[in-house]
């Protein structure tokens, strides 16, 4: 049955949830050395199946074969003393460490041993992959994308046989994205098995020797990437629904969001000091803001929602009135929707059920009377939003948590647009979410738009910012670059921006 020039090989492997046949006799090799696409629609089972390779799920039937012997892959630990490392959607660091404890954390006594000098390992380990990572910084100090390439560090210091990556470039910039590849092709060279899911077909065909299409937790085809294109691989996982549109740009006069000589200083000696920012935002309008990773994104974000507050009422004016003291729940009562960049802990309290992440922010519809909620108006509303979104979950019980990556972020956007915002403010709108799937929020974000809600988004997915964007700048150390039509830009410029030159011209 086994061929052992394969590093791991699945038989049959089959796992049920309450509900759900998550993955539905699954069989999968994967060759040494070589880089390969796990892919399917959100909710087809691919983040069932990397758990099962790694020890975190248990699978019901079907057989794992690791390195030619047949084994059961106990535990995470087992996972990583077999040579299974993992970098997951939502990152496992602890906050309040600084990325050398993070890392010293997963290790066995038996390898500190070995490693010794822990910190010099990071550092040299992170100069000869470009992942330029200081190991004494605390990881809440760090952006998106950093703590990315911690969680890469983490592996890679444990020397690894097999790295699975779920939706690693999601959080990245081009730039970002195209060293991480050479990292992954060196790593690929040097035996390491790479098992990669993306929703980004582009850097698939780019970068894998083969993939895997699942759909409905059953493998429901292969091929070659090299051999396809990102529109080919697309209708396999989803149909039709794949095909890219365009949209139309529109704006109107009103301005619903203005933002004046807002400076804010860094709250902790990593953060980014946001350096006066000045922008304004029509009705019926889309701003994208494009920018690397921790030059300011997660700030502006704080303070256009509320989390932060801006130093003067009027640097933040919302529909004439100026709100940069107000906290989130009184600009929400204003007409404000917002999506944060962080799904789980952060959009959705992952413990509680949808219902009761619906209720958090959607309270001051009708939902609360004399402090008692109205438990069926809010699940006749979650339920809405679960069938408007085609959100894939048990029901309107069921915990934040149990949702796949997509499904969660379908979710979170649909409770938001239940709001009705007339400004919305969306963090990374399609991240880890499948093309089907990210076509349909494009569509939505649109008909907001269209309906005159004034709309930023901030991303680093530039295809994403030059697709749905109206106007478009970038952010650089805290600056905002001049704002311009999208139609009249390119990404060149754009890449030229997020590198800071638009200082220079200055
Ligand atoms: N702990 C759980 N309890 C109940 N159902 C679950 C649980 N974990 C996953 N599921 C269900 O199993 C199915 C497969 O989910 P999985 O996370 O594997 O999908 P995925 O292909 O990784 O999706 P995505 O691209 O959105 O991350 C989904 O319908 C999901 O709701």
């Amino acid at each position: 049955m086994t061929t052992h020039h394969y590093q791991l090989e699945l038989w049959d492997i089959t796992k049920q949830y309450p509900g759900c046949l998550a993955n539905n006799k699954i069989n999968l090799k994967l060759e040494r050395g070589e880089i390969h696409a796990l892919l399917g629609e959100n909710g087809a089972g691919k983040s069932t199946l990397v758990k099962i390779i790694y020890g975190l799920v248990t699978p019901d039937s079907g057989s794992i074969v690791w390195d030619g012997q047949e084994l059961q892959i106990r535990s995470p630990s087992h996972a990583r003393e077999l040579g299974i490392g993992m970098v997951f959607q939502h990152f496992s660091l602890f906050e309040t460490l600084t990325v050398t404890e993070n890392i010293d954390l997963c290790l066995t006594p038996s390898m500190r041993e070995q490693i010794g000098d822990l910190a010099g390992r990071i550092r040299e380990l992170s100069g000869n992959y470009g992942l330029n990572i200081d190991p004494d910084r605390y990881v809440f100090s760090l952006s998106m994308g950093e703590r990315q390439r911690v969680e890469i560090l983490r592996c890679l210091i444990q020397q690894v046989k097999l790295l699975i990556l779920d939706e690693p470039t999601s959080v990245l910039t081009p730039q970002e994205v195209d060293s991480l590849f050479v990292v992954l092709r060196q790593l690929a060279s040097d035996g390491c098995t790479i098992l990669f899911i993306s929703h980004k077909l582009k850097e698939v065909t780019a970068l894998c020797h083969k993939a895997t299409i699942l759909r409905g937790g059953r493998v429901t085809g292969a091929c070659v990437p090299a051999n396809e294109t990102p529109e080919s691989i697309a209708r396999m996982m989803v149909g039709d629904s794949a095909i890219a549109e365009t949209y139309e740009r529109r704006s109107s006069k009103k301005i619903n969001l203005a933002v004046k000589d807002l400076s804010l200083p860094a709250p902790n000696p990593f953060a980014c000091a946001l350096k006066q920012l000045n922008f304004s935002l029509r009705g019926g309008e889309i701003l994208g803001i494009a920018g690397v990773a921790g030059n300011g994104q997660e700030e502006l974000l704080s303070v256009l929602s509320g989390e932060w507050l801006s130093p003067h009422s009027d640097q933040i004016i919302m529909n004439g009135k100026p709100v940069g003291r107000l906290k989130v729940g009184n600009r929400r009562q204003l007409g404000m929707a917002y999506v944060p960049a962080e799904r789980l802990g952060h959009g959705a309290a992952p413990k509680m059920s949808l219902r009761e992440n619906l209720l958090l922010t959607n309270a001051t519809l009708g939902l609360k009377r004399w402090g008692w909620v109205k438990w069926n108006k809010v699940s006749a509303r979650t339920r809405d939003v679960i069938e408007q979104h085609q959100v894939k979950c048990h029901n309107e019980h069921a915990p934040a948590h149990s949702l796949s990556g997509g499904n969660l972020q379908k979710f979170i956007i649909g409770r938001e647009l239940a709001l009705e915002p007339n400004v919305f403010v969306c963090a990374h709108p399609t991240w880890g979410v499948d093309i089907g799937a990210a076509n349909a929020i494009y569509r939505e974000l649109m008909e907001l738009r269209d309906r005159g809600a004034a709309i930023v988004v901030i991303s680093e997915d530039l295809d994403e910012l030059f697709l749905i964007s109206d106007r478009i700048a970038a952010l650089f150390d805290g600056h905002l670059s001049p704002l311009v039509k999208t139609q009249e830009t390119s990404t060149n410029q754009i890449g030229q921006w997020m590198a800071g030159q638009f200082l220079e011209q200055e």
